[in-house]
């Protein structure tokens, strides 16, 4: 039986992070822990005898970096890598740059909660978790799972939102639920498919 194994990892920690900056399509690289968090998880993956086939990652520093300390753990360096901007971050428009408190102390507590976790309601100038949705989706289902479902064992590199939008519907979950949703920095989620391309088992490799 094919293994059909696809892992799901955000970024490390980024410089953005650590400042608390909406970040989106901007570029910052991993902080000195988040660099330690993505050696973190390849270690992780190493312990549970993982190796792939192929890899992909967005179109962003923080997540190529990610994937590059990764595979160096698993000694896997030469893994064939597809990049596509179509897994980068949900791009924050007018926010990006802007200090998340900062934004609370100007528009309030409640939109920019709106902004960071509805479903459908973009940040000015940019995406929804819907928007965001609407082009990592085709991506996924036409240049990842094809091949996860043939058994080529394979790594995802990228971020919040847009791993977000892929495990809800991995996951099958409404709105309201992958709103709730929050995924650590650096915390590989392994699932294994059906051949249908539903979840047949799934692992967080939190803590
Ligand atoms: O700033 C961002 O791009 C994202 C991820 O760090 O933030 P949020 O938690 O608001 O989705």
């Amino acid at each position: 039986m094919s293994d059909r194994l696809l892992v799901l990892v955000r970024h490390g920690q980024s410089d953005w992070n650590l400042k608390n900056l909406f970040t989106g399509w901007k570029d910052p690289d991993l902080t000195e822990q988040g660099i330690a968090e993505a050696k973190e998880a390849g270690r992780k993956l190493k312990a549970q005898g993982l190796t792939f086939d192929v890899a992909f990652t967005s179109d962003l520093t923080r997540a190529q970096h990610t994937l590059k300390l990764m595979l160096a753990e698993i000694g896997q360096t030469g893994l064939p890598t597809t990049k596509n901007l179509a897994l980068n971050e949900r791009d924050y428009g007018d926010l990006s740059g802007l200090n998340k408190d900062d934004a609370r102390k100007k528009w309030g507590e409640d939109q920019v909660l709106v902004w960071r976790r509805s479903y459908d309601v973009p940040p000015p100038g940019g995406e929804s978790l819907k928007d965001t949705l609407a082009r990592a989706l085709p991506y996924y289902v036409q240049e990842i799972l094809p091949g996860v479902l043939r058994g080529q064992r394979t790594l995802v590199a990228a971020h919040g939102n847009s791993l977000r939008a892929l495990i809800m519907v991995l996951e099958k979950l409404t709105p309201e639920q992958i709103l709730k949703r929050e995924l650590a920095t650096g915390v590989p989620v392994i699932y294994r498919l059906n051949a249908d391309s539903t979840v047949a088992t799934k692992v967080d490799l939190a803590a």
